[in-house]
């Protein structure tokens, strides 16, 4: 089996964060690198926060990562990122940070240390737009929002 590409990654600790562990892919074959926060907050029910993570980095020109939330943390707790998948650009030289929400009924404590979020690193592929007057007939056409029906997939 071949492993994956390593995209290097410029990353640099804020000051007072020696301490913490960089991202970091809990297996050999996830794709997310798990990061973890830099202060302690309590995220009532229904409040949203910023999170440090005490990180600045440099992606290379062409990627971008994305911030996802975790599925363990929004399953038994409702906590998740509003944002999602939240760009991190690769001109950014700002500290990451992580808009954390809880969806819960239960005030969420967020603790220097923990693995709240996980980062995606993935290529950027770019638009260029081709201005036109007339654009070709589909299927589909202007349909959208549900004009294919409803849910169900079953016959009958
Ligand atoms: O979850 C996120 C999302 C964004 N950012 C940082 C990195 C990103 O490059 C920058 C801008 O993000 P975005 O373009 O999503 O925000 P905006 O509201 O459009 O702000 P801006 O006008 O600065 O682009 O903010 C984060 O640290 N965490
Ligand atoms: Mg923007």
């Amino acid at each position: 089996m071949s492993s994956p590409v390593n995209v290097p990654v410029l990353v640099k600790r804020l000051p007072g964060n020696d301490d913490l562990p960089l991202p970091a892919y809990a297996t050999s074959g996830a794709a997310g690198m798990d990061v973890v926060a830099a202060e302690d907050v309590d995220l009532a029910p229904g409040a949203r926060h910023a999170v440090a993570t005490g990180l600045a980095m440099a992606i290379p020109h062409g990627f971008e990562i994305q911030v996802r939330p975790r599925s363990g943390l929004a399953l038994k707790h409702g906590v998740t990122v509003p944002n999602t998948p939240g760009t991190i650009d690769s001109d950014y030289r700002g500290e990451l940070k992580v808009i954390m929400i809880n969806l819960g009924q239960e005030t969420f404590a967020i603790r220097r240390g923990d693995r709240i979020a996980q980062l995606v690193i993935a290529p950027v592929t770019r638009a260029g737009w081709v201005e036109v007057s007339e654009l070709d007939d589909t299927e589909r056409g202007t349909g959208g929002f549900g004009s294919t029906g409803g849910l169900s997939a079953l016959p009958g």
